[in-house]
């Protein structure tokens, strides 16, 4: 068992089930949610020799976030449910290993408390802002006047969920709301909205790329398009100024019918070009996963579970050692593999693993 699933199984026995059933679930009969890890099951990769790569630097320039590890917290809603001291914890850890954390919409702690957990622990740490866009716009300006207020240094724009996706664990346990005490305190009293429940996060298929034109006119952030699967997608997210397209499938939770993440990566990475950086997140677990990401053309990957495991098992070190131990394998993996930079991994040296055909 590795680390990580070490920390998994502290988490399980530690969790409330019903919130774990809401953090391990995925939408539908959960085939997507498999094939997120499996998928990596299915690539290998080609070491190259003797490139003379001893002096090794993984850093990556990310928008609002130079010189970031490769690997990212992605968002994920609620850390409280985990535990009690919450995304301060997680905002602590992330700065702590140099990684960009997402904090968002559904946090239950205030953007501005977290990123002021994060500045505390290093003074250039990035704390990026996950938004979900409000069908009336003056909603979605105020969240973001929160993200900038706070010292925010990007948004990332959630778009593969125009409903929320039918999960039936949280279906079947009832877990249709936040206990008492816990809210999406980032919702909290903005103008004409709802008080920051579970349902209040506000989704809405009428969303288009017009509201996204209307929140880039309202802010100097950089905006990053979350969700993408659709390679004509993310040109149109890149001619709509996307700061950056994150391959994701939001973790096998909303649609049960589409392709791992890992798998849509090269045909988006193509459409893009290079003209902005492309991320990848979905079942992301072992460093080898992030250097198949990383050769197939991401800039980086997010980590949304395991982060959470670290959490529920050990609060701010559970999520350090998660951190840590991908950086650590991610790096272990580059050298074995011939590499000193993140891009010396190309797409050339990945195959198909045999018996995986
Ligand atoms: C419990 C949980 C809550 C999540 N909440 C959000 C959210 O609020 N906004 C969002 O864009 N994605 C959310 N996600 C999706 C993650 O950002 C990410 O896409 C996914 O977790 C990556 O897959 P992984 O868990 O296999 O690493 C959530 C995922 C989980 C597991
Ligand atoms: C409360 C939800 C908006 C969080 C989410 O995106 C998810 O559970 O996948």
């Amino acid at each position: 068992m590795t680390a990580l699933h070490t920390l998994r199984e502290t988490a399980r026995r530690t969790v409330d089930p019903v919130y774990w059933d809401f953090v391990a679930g995925g939408a539908g009969e959960e085939r997507v949610l498999a094939d997120n890890e499996r998928a990596f099951d299915r690539y290998a990769l080609l070491p190259r020799v003797l490139r003379g790569a001893a002096r090794r630097d993984i850093r990556v320039d990310l928008p609002g976030a130079p010189a970031a590890g490769p690997v990212l917290v992605a968002p994920t809603a609620f850390h409280r449910l985990m535990h009690p001291d919450g995304e301060r914890a997680t905002a602590r850890a992330a700065a702590a290993e140099g990684a960009v954390l997402v904090t968002g919409t559904a946090a239950t702690v205030p953007v501005g408390e977290v990123v002021a957990a994060a500045r505390e622990i290093a003074a250039g740490a990035a704390v990026w802002f996950q938004l979900t866009l409000h069908p009336r716009r003056e909603v979605t300006e105020a969240l973001v006047r929160r993200a900038e207020d706070a010292g925010c240094t990007a948004l990332v724009v959630t778009v593969d969920a125009p409903v929320f996706g039918r999960r039936p664990r949280d279906l079947r346990n009832g877990f249709t709301d936040l206990p008492p005490g816990y809210a999406a305190e980032n919702m909290r009293d903005l103008p004409g909205a709802p008080p920051g429940g579970l349902t209040d996060i506000p989704m809405s298929p009428a969303i288009s790329w017009q509201d996204f034109d209307a929140l880039r006119a309202v802010t100097a952030l950089p905006v990053l398009v979350k969700g993408v699967l659709y390679p004509a997608d993310a040109s149109l997210a890149v001619a709509h100024g996307a700061a950056g397209v994150v391959v994701s499938n939001h973790g096998g939770r909303q649609c049960d019918t589409v392709p791992a993440a890992v798998d849509c990566l090269p045909a988006i990475a193509e459409a893009v070009a290079g003209r902005v950086p492309v991320l990848l997140d979905g079942g992301v677990r072992r460093g080898g996963d992030v250097a198949v990401a990383l050769a197939l053309g991401a800039a980086a990957v997010g980590v949304g579970r395991p982060v959470l495991w670290g959490l529920a098992a050990d609060g701010e070190a559970g999520v350090r050692r998660v951190l840590a131990e991908l950086r650590d394998d991610y790096a272990h993996t580059l050298t074995l593999c011939g590499g000193a930079r993140n891009a010396d991994l190309t797409r050339d040296m990945v195959v198909r693993r045999s018996g995986t055909w």
